[in-house]
């Protein structure tokens, strides 16, 4: 078997909110174009640290990190790094669908413009090929001026994930993107996001171990904090090394 390739790379992280500490020193390396779940029950802090692999948690004013992550063997938290480039490279989907109040269009073209894209022929190509990407092209291709919160929850949770595609993103972080969603929109999320692992690295934290286990080729079980537990998906969900994974899987907790 060949070596997998790491995109990403997380050393000893530390993370405090004031003087609460929510991350204990995590280790973590992320293979690329592979879908890596992070699993736990509430509050182990799964949120906490998938934010920290693009710095949102910068927005967090208690918010303090030790230790390293990188990108591509760069460490994000280096000074020197622009935090508008990494997160141009490191792309986020939240739990609710966030679509902007503006039209189908504007939302895929807003993030181009930004990063300085004003000629309209590329804008165009852009918001076609980033709402292709998500698979909602053809169910709103002729509706691209209507108000994109006018649309239903599972299609606004794709237009979100194509307004991500739109700046060319090589990391895909997910957070519960599923779980406002209902059984149909979450299987064609689902469809989706196997597809994209071809061309991109995702992290996706889910609440629903189906879900990790369908999806996702490796996952790393969190509890207070600590990766309890980490590696292949089917070997996670079939025979964990750790009696907490197992307890967790198995429904015991959590
Ligand atoms: N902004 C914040 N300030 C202080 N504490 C926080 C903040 N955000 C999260 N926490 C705490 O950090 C811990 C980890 O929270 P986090 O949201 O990362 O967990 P989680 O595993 O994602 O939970 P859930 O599955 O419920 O979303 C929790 O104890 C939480 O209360």
């Amino acid at each position: 078997m060949s070596t997998p390739t790491y995109k990403m790379e997380v050393k000893d992280l530390k993370l405090w909110y004031g003087d609460f500490q929510a991350l204990h020193g995590l280790d973590l390396a992320i293979p690329e174009k592979k879908i890596t779940a992070f699993i736990g029950p509430s509050g182990c802090g799964k949120s906490t640290f998938i934010k920290s692999l693009n710095r949102m948690n910068d927005l967090i004013e208690t918010c303090r990190i030790e230790g390293t992550i990188e990108l591509d063997g760069k460490n994000i938290y280096d000074p020197k790094t622009d935090v508008n480039q990494l997160r141009k490279k490191v792309g986020m989907v939240f739990q609710q669908p966030n679509p902007f109040p503006k039209s189908i269009y504007d939302n895929i073209a807003y993030g181009p413009r930004t990063h300085g894209i004003k000629n309209k022929k590329e804008l165009d190509e852009i918001v076609e090929r980033s709402l292709k990407q998500a698979a909602i092209w053809d169910e709103v291709k002729d509706y691209l001026d209507r108000n994109a919160l006018s649309i239903s929850g599972g299609q606004q949770q794709r237009i979100c994930i194509a307004r991500a595609l739109a700046v060319g993103p090589e990391v895909l972080l997910m957070d519960e993107p599923t779980s406002a969603l209902d059984p149909i929109s979450t299987a064609k999320i689902e469809e989706l996001v196997s597809d994209l692992k071809s061309e991109y690295t995702i992290v996706m934290v889910t609440h629903n171990m189906q879900q990790a286990s369908r999806v996702s080729d490796e996952t790393a079980f969190f509890l207070n904090g600590h990766i309890i537990e980490h590696g292949d998906t089917r070997k996670i969900f079939t025979n964990p090394d750790q009696e907490e994974t197992e307890n967790y899987i198995s429904g015991r907790f959590g």
